[in-house]
């Protein structure tokens, strides 16, 4: 069982993560944490934060020459921006009722709709919303991807993959019947404004990025993480919070700014017959037992079934509008319009990148309450026990694509 939280500011000095339960034995290095954070903060649209603040890797504990020791994995993720933000962060609270004249635009009464502002200050009995977004703000996601790279590793050892791109921008989507990418796409993915796989679709999302930032719009938009080479059977159907798909959906539904989770073919799953909703399982020409299809993506009564998993989720816009939005000074009690500094138009293809972190922590998660094992060769010996055992499913697709025999075959067959 894997355990992990993160603490830290939005603009504070770091953030801190800590990941328990990692077997000894997976390689892991400051520079791939840093690679992976360098990928969170490309994509069209971003605001200007991402352009000078650096993320500064430390790793505080559990690894040693380049391996984890069995030990929590601590990480830590400095804001070089500190130094700018020490005065702000440590001033004396004031009261906000009391600010008068210019110093009253930079007081955080106003609460942003769409955000924790209001309902924190609340909460927590705040009387400016400072204390409430320097938490709830996405900056802490740069700590997810981070121990999400630990996650990775470990699926690594395992041979298993993971892909994310982005299918809809602001409206904008990918054709219905893309190419899927796969593990050898990531760099390409990455190259692109947008991380979609699509080249149409990502110019025509770069249009609608930039005529958002002209009319001082934010955008939303959805975005898939694929996985292969997972085995069948991780999760279980026995009890709703051992369900893979719940697992999945609460970690993605975890990310700030999400509204929907889909697995596999998902809502338009409920429009079809049954008879056209499922995957039926057939004797391929190997004499293996496939699925003809992967509308289930990749997960069946709460279990992995070793097929490629799919998992989508939708993000709401940016709710700090340029356009600012109403709202109420809570000091004053007058209608206001919202605060705005600077903010990002768009920033799916980061989610896209955090949604990936989240997926990784909870399949190395079920991986290893499946798997267990103290250094990550026992695990993958576990694994392979396992999968010896199930001779029937050995050789079960890991990479999309390699159904279409059984698809003809299928074809005949309904003919
Ligand atoms: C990668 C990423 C970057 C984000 N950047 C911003 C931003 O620059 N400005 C903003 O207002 N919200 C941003 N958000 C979204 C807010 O943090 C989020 O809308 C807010 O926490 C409220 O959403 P919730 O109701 O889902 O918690 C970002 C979200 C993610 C995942
Ligand atoms: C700093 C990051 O994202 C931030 C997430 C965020 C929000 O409100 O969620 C608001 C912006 O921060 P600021 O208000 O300081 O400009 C983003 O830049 C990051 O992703 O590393």
């Amino acid at each position: 069982m894997l355990r992990w939280l993160t603490a830290g500011e939005s603009h504070g000095e770091a953030l801190v993560g800590i990941i328990e339960g990692v077997p000894a034995g997976v390689e892991l290095t400051s520079s791939d944490i840093r690679a992976a954070l360098a990928r969170r903060r490309l994509g069209y649209g971003r605001g200007a934060r991402m352009k000078f603040e650096q993320d500064e890797v430390r790793i505080l504990g559990g690894v040693r020459h380049g391996l984890t020791q069995g030990g929590p994995v601590a990480i830590e993720i400095a804001n070089t921006e500190w130094p700018k933000w020490e005065r702000v962060m440590n001033a004396d609270p004031v009261d906000p009722s009391e600010i008068e004249g210019k110093a009253r635009n930079a007081a955080l009464t106003r609460p942003r709709p769409g955000h924790a502002d209001f309902t924190g200050m609340q909460k927590y009995g705040h009387s400016e919303a400072r204390p409430v977004l320097e938490r709830a703000s996405a900056r802490e996601t740069a700590t997810r991807v981070a121990l999400g790279v630990v996650a990775a590793k470990i699926l690594e050892a395992l041979g298993v993959s993971l892909v994310s791109h982005t299918t809809a921008v602001g409206g904008v989507e990918s054709p219905v019947d893309a190419d899927r990418p796969t593990a050898g796409d990531v760099a390409a993915l990455d190259a692109d404004p947008l991380r979609c796989f699509d080249a149409a679709t990502s110019q025509a999302m770069v249009a609608a990025v930039d005529a958002a930032h002209k009319d001082g719009e934010t955008l939303g938009g959805v975005v898939e993480v694929l996985a292969y080479g997972l085995p069948p059977g991780l999760g279980s159907y026995v009890h709703w919070d051992r369900r893979l798909d719940a697992r999945l959906a609460g970690a993605l539904m975890g990310i700030q700014a999400i509204k929907g989770v889909e697995v596999g073919d998902g809502f338009l799953t409920a429009a079809r017959p049954g008879s056209a909703a499922h995957d039926e399982i057939m004797i391929g020409d190997d004499g293996l037992v496939h699925r003809v299809s992967n509308r289930a993506g990749g997960i069946e009564g709460g279990m992995s079934i070793g097929d490629a998993l799919r998992v989508r989720a939708a993000m709401k816009p940016i709710a700090t509008v340029p356009k600012a939005l109403r709202t109420v000074d809570i000091a004053t009690r007058e209608a206001s319009r919202a605060h705005h500094q600077r903010s990002d138009v768009c920033a799916v293809p980061a989610a896209g990148v955090v949604a990936e972190a989240m997926v990784a922590l909870v399949l190395a998660d079920a991986v290893m309450e499946k798997f267990g094992g103290d250094n990550i060769v026992e695990t993958v010996r576990n694994r392979d026990t396992y999968l010896a055992a199930l001779p029937e499913s050995l050789g079960s697709s890991a990479e999309p694509g390699t159904l279409e025999g059984l698809e003809d075959m299928a074809e005949e067959r309904n003919a």
